[in-house]
C-alpha cells in the first residue's frame, strides 16, 4: 500500500483536491490517503504555514498531492508565517529541484485559448522550471538603509540571484532526459545578456548538451522567449529555466491552453519522488463559488501516479476520462465557450469519474 499525503490548503485548494481525490477512489487502487493542513489554514489551526506534522507526513509519504495556498489577507504577516512560505518549504525540504509543467491545448479548447485557435491548435509543450534555486532562495535578501545608489540613506530591499554549476547540471539533464523522449529539441531560456548566473547557466547547458547529440539544443533570452510563446508556441518542444524565469513562462504558457485551471505540474526530487500540484494558486477571487477547474488538480494526480507510483496505465485512464468529457462538451466557467455546457467543480469531478467507470465497464 502506497502512502498519498492530500495538502489542500486553501481557497479553491479544498474544493480542487476534492474531485481529484474522488478520482483517485474511483480508480480502485491500493493507496492510502492521509490528509494535513498546510498554508494559511494551517497558520489558523497551529501557528505556522508548514506544521512539523505536515513536513513530516509529506516526507514520509510516497508522493504529495497539493492544492493550492495563499489569501491577500496573509500578505501583512511577517514572511516567513505567509502561506506561500509552505509550498516553499515543502520543495526546499524535499529537494524537490525539476518542476515539469506540461502545457497541453487540448482539440476541444482550441476555442478557449486567448490565442488565434490555428496558433496553439495541437499545441504540447513541456516547460522544465528549477525550482529549488535562484532569487527564490538565494541569499542574503532583507531590508536595510542604503549606503550607495541612487538614493543613499533610503529604504532598499535586496534579494540574492544565485545558480551553482551542479544545480545547473541536474535541472538540464532532467530536461535532455524529457527531451530525447519527445521531439528531440530543447530550448534554454535565459538572461545571459545581463546576468552572470544566467551566464553560467548557459555555459553549463551547452556542456551538457555534449552528451545529448541527437537532442537540438537553443538559447533564447527570456524576453525574447515571453514573446515567442504567444507568436509561434508551436515551436518550442521543451523549455528549461531557472525558478523565476519559470514561474512566469508557466503561466504565459497555461493560457495558450485556454486557461491555468488546465495545467497540472510535478515537482521532482532525484528519485522522482514527487509532489503534483495545479500550476495555479488558491483563486481567493472565485473560492467558494464552486465555479473552480478541477481538471489541472486531477491531471496532476494523473502525473503523480506515472511519475511516483509507477502506475502508467491508471495515469492514462484518468487523461483519457478528461479528454472525453471535454469533447463530450462540458466546461467550467474558465474554459466555457457558446455552445459548450458550463457546469460546476463538483459536476465536472464527477463526470470525469463517470468517464473512469464507463470505461471500466467497457473494458471488463
Ligand atoms: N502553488 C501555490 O499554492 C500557488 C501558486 C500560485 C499562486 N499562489 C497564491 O494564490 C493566491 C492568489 O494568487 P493569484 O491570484 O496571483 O494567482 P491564481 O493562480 O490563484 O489566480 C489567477 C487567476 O486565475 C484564476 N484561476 C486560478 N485557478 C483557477 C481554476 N482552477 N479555475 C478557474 N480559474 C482559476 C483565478 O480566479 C484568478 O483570476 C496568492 O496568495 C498566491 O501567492 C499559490
Ligand atoms: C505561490 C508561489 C510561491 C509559487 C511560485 O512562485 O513558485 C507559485 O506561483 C507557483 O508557480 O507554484
Ligand atoms: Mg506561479
Amino acid at each position: 500500500m502506497k502512502k498519498i499525503a492530500v495538502l489542500p490548503g486553501d481557497g479553491i485548494g479544498p474544493e480542487i483536491m476534492a474531485e481529484a481525490v474522488k478520482v483517485l477512489n474511483a480508480l480502485d487502487l491500493p493507496l492510502t490517503l492521509e490528509w494535513a493542513d498546510v498554508g494559511g489554514k494551517a497558520y489558523e489551526t497551529s501557528g505556522h504555514p508548514l506544521p512539523p506534522a505536515t513536513l513530516k507526513l509529506a516526507q514520509e509519504a510516497d508522493a504529495v498531492l497539493f492544492g493550492a495556498v495563499g489569501d491577500w489577507k496573509y500578505d501583512k504577516l511577517e514572511r516567513s508565517l505567509r502561506p506561500e512560505q509552505a509550498i516553499l518549504g515543502l520543495r526546499k525540504a524535499l529537494g524537490l529541484f525539476a518542476n515539469l509543467r506540461p502545457a497541453i491545448c487540448y482539440e476541444q479548447l482550441t476555442h478557449a485559448s486567448s490565442l488565434k485557435p490555428e496558433l496553439v491548435a495541437g499545441l504540447d509543450i513541456l516547460i522544465i522550471r528549477e525550482l529549488t534555486g535562484d532569487i527564490y532562495f538565494g541569499q542574503p535578501r532583507g531590508r536595510r538603509t542604503a549606503v550607495d545608489g541612487h538614493f543613499p540613506g533610503a529604504d532598499e530591499a535586496f534579494d540574492t540571484m544565485r545558480y551553482s554549476r551542479p544545480e545547473i547540471e541536474r535541472i538540464t539533464h532532467v530536461a535532455f532526459q524529457a527531451a530525447r523522449k519527445r521531439n528531440k529539441r530543447l530550448t534554454s531560456v535565459d538572461k545571459a545578456n545581463v546576468l552572470e548566473t544566467s551566464q553560467l547557466w548557459k555555459d553549463v547547458v551547452t556542456e551538457v548538451h555534449a552528451s545529448y547529440p541527437d537532442v537540438e539544443l537553443d538559447h533564447m533570452y527570456v524576453d525574447n522567449a515571453a514573446m515567442q510563446l504567444v507568436k509561434a508556441p508551436k515551436k518550442f518542444d521543451v523549455v528549461v529555466t531557472g525558478n523565476m524565469f519559470g514561474d512566469i513562462l508557466s503561466d504565459e504558457a497555461a493560457m495558450l491552453t485556454g486557461s491555468i485551471g488546465m495545467l497540472p505540474s510535478a515537482s521532482l526530487d532525484a528519485n522522482n519522488k514527487g509532489l503534483y500540484e495545479p500550476s495555479h494558486g488558491s483563486a481567493p477571487d472565485i473560492a467558494g463559488k464552486g465555479i473552480a477547474n478541477p481538471l489541472a488538480t486531477i491531471l496532476s494526480a494523473a502525473m503523480m501516479l506515472k511519475f511516483s507510483l509507477n502506475l502508467p496505465e491508471a495515469a492514462a485512464r484518468i487523461e483519457a476520462a478528461v479528454q472525453s468529457v471535454l469533447a463530450e462538451g462540458l466546461r467550467t466557467a474558465d474554459i466555457w465557450s457558446e455552445g459548450t455546457s458550463k457546469v460546476s467543480t463538483v459536476e465536472m469531478g464527477d463526470a470525469v469519474v463517470k468517464a473512469i467507470t464507463t470505461t471500466k465497464t467497457i473494458k471488463s
